[in-house]
């Protein structure tokens, strides 16, 4: 993997970067904690990958119950790297949904693994309920088909299960290189040894300066060009393996970095179809944009285009290639800074690598800008609220409030 930062700097987009602002932007200064940037290290891939095998040779499908970093990281590796293996992701509270999946999976071969660091989240509490009573009147005992990622503290410890595995002890967005992240994928049979190897790939030396470390530069990159005016973060992949990777990105970047009236809006794209929808604004809108294209690399699929026209004898891959260069330089034309991250093909390495880098890349824009990335004290009322507007006591003041608002001053 490389990234190619050439038109963030002033010699391509006015209001560019110098490579000296990067590199004396203090990235290189920023502590990264060692339980995030050992975490490759630290996991036992061979141990998830034997986990992994073992519920394979038992069961025909794997259902992940977890929501926001206990399911993004997952979702990422197995989208990317086994698309259409039978593994599901019910990451929401939408019965529709859950109804749908839960019937047109083999129930009695389908493996449930809830994950969840806290144990509380009342959307992965409620759907793994309602997986219990379905499991129950499918004459199946939830505990033969359910495994449990989860924190030491959780109450979910003591849920009987098949297997319980322990959460990593970094927050659950920065969890995809451990059992919660993996543990999916080895279900589909990724090679997920060579996930945290990448990770590991990723990894370099602490005295590295700012431009010999990916994560510290696109940190810099971000931070820097935040403070001069960007205020959203667009990252559009050019394959749709890597389309949940934006997800990914969404939720560390926004929940990281959106703190104390400050933080650039994460947007996920995916090229070359939003070329065709969100484009127009990047080149003509308020220019307050980053864009990160990730260029998967070559494909194996050949296809070569017939016709008339300028496209007889291309191949999709090298239209897609085009398009995607085509797209930086209008962007360029237009003053937009842009980042190229370059995959050599979407392989486990490339993706343990590619989301180990934006762990980095957002500690260290997190650090620069003076948030700490590690919490969210931002989503908890929230989460009171609900709980008090079901009814629970404890949370009767954020209730009050939800009632305030629920009542409608203008309906058209
Ligand atoms: O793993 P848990 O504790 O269920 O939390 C799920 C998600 O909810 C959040 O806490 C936000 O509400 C995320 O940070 C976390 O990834």
């Amino acid at each position: 993997m490389n990234v190619d930062l050439s038109n963030v700097l002033e010699e391509r987009v006015d209001g560019g970067l110098t490579r000296d602002k990067v590199a004396e932007s203090g990235a290189d200064e920023v502590d990264v904690p060692e339980n995030v940037a050992r975490l490759p290290e630290r996991t036992d891939a061979g141990e998830i990958a034997e986990a992994g095998a073992r519920l394979a040779e038992r069961f025909d499908a794997f259902v992940n119950i977890g929501i926001g970093g206990s399911s993004l990281g997952g979702a990422t590796v197995v989208d990317a790297l086994a698309p259409d293996a039978p593994v599901y992701f019910v990451d929401n509270v939408d019965p529709d949904a859950l109804a749908r999946l839960l019937d047109s999976v083999p129930l009695r071969d389908t493996v449930f693994s809830v994950v969840s660091k806290s144990g509380r989240t009342a959307e992965t509490v409620a759907n793994y309920a309602v997986v219990r009573d379905a499991l129950r009147e499918a004459g199946v005992e939830p505990s033969e088909n359910t495994v449990v990622t989860t924190g030491e503290a959780s109450p979910l410890r003591d849920a009987d299960t098949r297997a319980t595995f322990t959460f990593a002890d970094v927050p659950g967005r920065y969890s995809a290189l451990s059992t919660v992240g993996l543990l999916p994928a080895a279900f589909a049979g990724v090679d997920v040894e060579s996930v945290v190897r990448g990770g590991e790939d990723g990894a370099v030396e602490r005295d590295a300066g700012v431009l010999d470390d990916a994560g510290r530069a696109l940190g810099a990159t971000n931070h820097l060009l935040g403070e001069g005016g960007v205020r959203a973060s667009v990252m559009m992949p050019y394959a749709e393996r890597l389309e949940t990777f934006a997800d990914w990105y969404v939720q560390i970047w926004a929940e990281s970095l959106g703190k104390d009236g400050t933080g650039q809006t994460p947007v996920r794209a995916v090229g070359a179809t939003d070329q065709h929808s969100l484009l127009q604004l990047l080149v003509d809108g308020p220019g307050d944009k980053l864009v990160t294209f990730v260029d998967p690399g070559g494909s194996e699929d050949g296809f070569v285009v017939e016709d008339e026209g300028y496209l007889n004898g291309v191949s999709l891959d090298e239209l897609r290639s085009a398009e995607l260069d085509a797209t930086r330089a209008s962007l360029v034309r237009d003053d937009v800074p842009n980042v190229r991250v370059e995959l050599d093909g979407v392989t486990p390495e490339e993706v343990g690598e590619l989301l180990y880098t934006y762990e980095i890349a957002t500690v260290v824009a997190g650090r620069l800008a003076g948030v700490n990335p590690f919490d969210q004290p931002g989503v908890e009322w929230g989460k009171r609220a609900a709980r008090g507007a079901l009814g629970d006591d404890s949370c009767a003041e954020e209730r009050e409030v939800v009632g305030s608002v629920k009542e409608t001053l203008l309906r058209v």
